[in-house]
């Protein structure tokens, strides 16, 4: 088994000396020392994050992450596995929400297709093919994934990373795309945090209570199938995605290259969890952008000490909730580049 390096070799800390010339800057702008609340903070982070006085987050580069899962056989899912590929196709065309919240933000979008059970048009404009198989196994029953399959993903994920890196990315994004990654995430999740089915197994797409339910006895079966083995790789293995594995390994391998991670909903929630227990240095690197309206995220979120930006009730999943909160981390970055100080606009301080 080939895993990537960020998997194991050890990730640099934030620089703190930029930490510090950060917050000594912010205690001179002129305003109340703290009023600008969180955004300082963010400030604050990014210059330690990217070893610049200036933090700035201009260039975005957002990898979506898709591929198909065998649970899906189990009707877990309010939707059928073919939209999986159809997504794909519709990420491309420019129509999916990511598509139109990356364009706003002139962010680079890039889609890492790991293999769907739908047909997707060859040589679509920004789709990556990096087929691992048509689907991973019913985790219900099987093992989601061999081990290769797990390494074939991480590296996926960790390769799109280098690319984010190649251009220049001050700021990583990754969004999920896979029918049914719901129940993997909340599989996952009550691993994790050692918590019940029911804690963690939510409406996904827009299933009805009796769904939620059938949802939660399926991942039952799951969890008693797989054993005793809580180490990452394991977990992955057994109950994870194509796509859950990758968005591991993109966001272990952003903060090898030293870029910082926004992070979206559920599913990359659970994703960015993993990376955590793997190297809890990774944690250092990560902003959370949004709570989901999946009840279980609010319990991955405590597990990582995350307070997200927004609340906004969003349940979609492709880094959507992430690039709604880009414009918030500008905000905090031209702010902290721009403004005066009280030296520089004669204004007195505080007596
Ligand atoms: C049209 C459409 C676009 C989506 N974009 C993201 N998801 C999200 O919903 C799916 C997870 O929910 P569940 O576990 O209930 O299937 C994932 O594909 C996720 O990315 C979508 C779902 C649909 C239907
Ligand atoms: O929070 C998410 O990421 C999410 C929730 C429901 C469906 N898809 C994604």
């Amino acid at each position: 088994m080939n895993l990537p390096a960020c998997w194991t070799s050890a990730i640099d800390q934030p620089d703190h000396k930029f930490a510090e010339l950060a917050r000594t800057r912010q205690g001179v702008l002129t305003k109340p020392p703290g009023s600008l609340g969180r955004l300082e903070e963010l400030a604050i982070a990014l210059s330690a994050q990217q070893r610049s006085q200036t933090p700035a987050v201009d260039k975005v580069h957002i990898s979506v992450f898709a591929g198909d899962h065998g649970v899906c056989s189990e009707g877990i899912s309010a939707f059928p596995q073919a939209v999986t590929a159809q997504m794909i196709a519709n990420f491309a065309h420019g129509g999916a929400a990511i598509s139109v919240l990356a364009k706003q933000l002139n962010a680079n979008l890039e889609v890492v297709n790991l293999g769907t059970v739908g047909d997707v048009p060859q040589g679509l404009a920004g789709v990556i093919d990096e087929y691992i198989a048509p689907a991973t196994g019913n985790l219900a029953s099987e093992p989601a994934m061999n081990e290769q399959q797990v390494a074939a993903a991480l590296d996926a994920g960790d390769r799109a990373a280098e690319r984010a890196a190649q251009n220049g990315a001050q700021l990583f994004i990754g969004g999920d795309m896979g029918i049914g990654n719901t129940t993997s995430a909340a599989a996952l999740a009550c691993l994790l945090l050692d918590q019940r089915p029911e804690q963690l197994a939510g409406p996904g797409t827009g299933l009805n209570r009796e769904g939620v339910t059938h949802k939660a006895q399926v991942i039952e079966q799951a969890l008693i199938r797989h054993g005793s083995d809580r180490s990452p790789l394991a977990l992955l293995a057994s109950l994870g995605g194509f796509e859950i594995a990758a968005l591991t390994g993109a966001f272990l391998g952003a903060a090898a290259r030293g870029i910082p991670v926004l992070v979206d909903g559920y599913i990359v929630s659970v994703a960015a969890l993993i990376g955590v227990r793997q190297q809890p240095a990774l944690r250092d690197w990560l902003h959370f952008s949004h709570r989901s309206a999946e009840p279980g995220h609010r319990l991955v979120l405590d597990a990582l000490a995350a307070d997200p930006l927004l609340d906004l009730g969003m349940r979609l999943g492709e880094g959507s909730g992430a690039a709604t909160a880009v414009p918030l981390l500008r905000s905090a970055c031209v702010l902290h580049n721009g403004m005066a100080s009280f030296a520089d606009a004669g204004v007195s301080g505080a007596s």
